[in-house]
């Protein structure tokens, strides 16, 4: 019995059952609850301060500090130690990312101080001691704000934003934009190609010339062209060309000037703002839109408070019946022409739809053009992917279609030139608004995400 005395023993069995007590708390997860009781114990013992980031301001503009905060917060590992994550598919195949949901508190250490994040609806509350707060809190958000910059600038993926209708969020809704359209994709007389490449350039590194000048920050280019010769797929390379988010706007679901206004205000800096077939809208009045809310739209007054860049892209099959006002220097800074297919724009096409370079019928094909051709790159592109596996069949039925359209339709050949030249929607060749707006979607693969999710 003396053993029992025996003060070693005694230390033996205290260190057993501490051991076992230790399994059993984290075995059962009793530790979790012990160390938020813990944390309950120390709370009264500490004076916090609490800052809230909202999501939009009180205009309904986006708060860039709550995207940087919620990129910082999202890669950092202790969400996975969070009660409730969300598992999302990453940018890469098979990547999958942590995300922390609504009402969920995640842990962050900043130079040896504690500081919590509260994911609340629409907020995001950071909490920390009031003892830390004059030592930590400046450099902790210069940090956040260095590390979100460092992810967004690896950002691959960007987004495709609609306006819809009784959106709680704002305006805009978000898709992923996948577009793979690029400049090397595009067939367009590579000299111009290079100048707008240029141009762009050019404009990212202007801010000081700008705001010096007193003028917002923004490039307008309008595009004008038939339908099918690349305009939409233009807009989609500049995106991918200068990793912007795309924001399109359709006319037809802007329920009036204001409404506009708001649409330009709640959109983020570093992007592309799209209004395709302008002309159209203007021309059948289907927009609840005034002449003088686009005016004012286009040039971007609201913006200029924000001073970070945007592009706007306006569309239109013509530009001779549009009002000269939208078409001023200044409000439209480059005017580019999308013209029909043409020999340099066909062997462009034939080199990226069926990897040829050069082919036996290309000097066929370039007589015919140097006649004159009257299609589209789109109805060009179309017969390669149709015949993709047979690059000759590929080339006589493009050869058979041009003769189709010079010899056999001579009146809607000349026609349609004649609209291409004189850069003029006639009633005949103009298209749809809703189909205008179908083709759009379906361009940027919305109606894919929409079946998919
Ligand atoms: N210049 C071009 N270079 C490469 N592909 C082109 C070109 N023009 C058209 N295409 C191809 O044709 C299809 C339709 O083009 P796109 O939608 O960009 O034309 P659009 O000018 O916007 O027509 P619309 O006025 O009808 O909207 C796309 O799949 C695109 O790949
Ligand atoms: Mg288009």
């Amino acid at each position: 019995m003396t053993i029992l005395y025996n003060p070693f023993f005694l230390l033996f069995i205290t260190l057993i059952v501490l051991f076992l007590f230790r399994v059993v708390l984290i075995k059962t997860g009793l530790i979790y609850i012990a160390k938020k009781k813990w944390r309950l114990v120390e709370d009264c013992f500490y004076v916090y301060q609490f800052f809230k980031v909202p999501k939009f301001n009180e205009s309904m503009q986006r708060n860039q500090l709550y995207h940087k905060v919620s990129v910082y917060l999202n890669s950092l590992t202790s969400v996975e130690d969070s009660d409730f994550t969300n598992l999302l598919t990453g940018k890469k195949p098979n990547e999958i990312v942590l995300c922390l949901d609504p009402n969920q508190i995640v842990e962050d250490d900043f130079l040896g101080a504690k500081i919590f994040w509260i994911n609340q609806d629409k907020n995001l509350v950071l909490k920390i001691r009031k003892a830390d707060k004059r030592r930590v809190l400046r450099p902790y958000l210069q940090h956040i704000h260095s590390v979100s910059d460092d992810l967004d600038g690896q950002k691959q993926d960007l987004k495709l934003y609609m306006n819809v209708v009784d959106n709680q969020e704002g305006r805009w809704r978000s898709f992923p934009f996948t577009h793979p359209s690029t400049f090397e994709t595009i067939a367009m007389e590579s000299d111009l190609k290079n100048k707008i490449k240029s141009d762009l350039q050019s404009f990212l590194k202007a801010r000081q010339y700008y705001h010096r000048l007193g003028r917002v920050w923004k490039r307008s280019y309008l595009l004008y062209g038939p339908s099918g010769t690349g305009k939409s797929s233009f807009i989609a390379a500049v995106a991918n060309f200068l990793s912007y988010d795309v924001y399109a706007i359709d006319l037809s679901e802007v329920s009036d000037d204001s409404d506009l206004k708001l649409m330009l205000l709640q959109s983020t800096p570093k992007s592309v703002i799209v209004m395709e077939d302008l002309d159209w809208y203007l021309s059948e009045k289907s927009t609840a839109v005034s002449l003088s809310g686009i005016l004012n739209f286009m040039d971007g007054i609201l913006t200029s408070g924000c001073g970070e860049e945007r592009v706007m892209v306006f569309t239109m099959n013509g530009k001779d019946h549009v009002d000269q006002a939208i078409l001023r220097p200044g409000r439209i800074d480059v005017h580019i022409r999308f013209p029909l297919c043409d020999f340099t724009a066909f062997k462009t096409l034939a080199n990226n739809y069926l990897g040829l370079k050069d082919h036996k019928l290309f000097p066929q094909v370039e007589e015919i053009f140097q006649n004159g051709s009257s299609l589209s790159p789109a109805e060009i592109g179309e017969l390669m992917i149709a015949n993709r596996n047979s690059p000759s069949r590929a080339l006589k039925s493009i050869i058979n279609a041009l003769h189709l359209q010079t010899d056999g339709d001579v009146n809607i050949g000349r026609s349609r030139r004649a609209v291409d030249e004189a850069g003029e929607s006639s009633g005949a060749f103009g298209k749809e608004g809703s189909n205008a707006v179908k083709e759009f979607k379906k361009l940027y693969g919305l109606w894919r995400v929409k079946s998919s999710g």
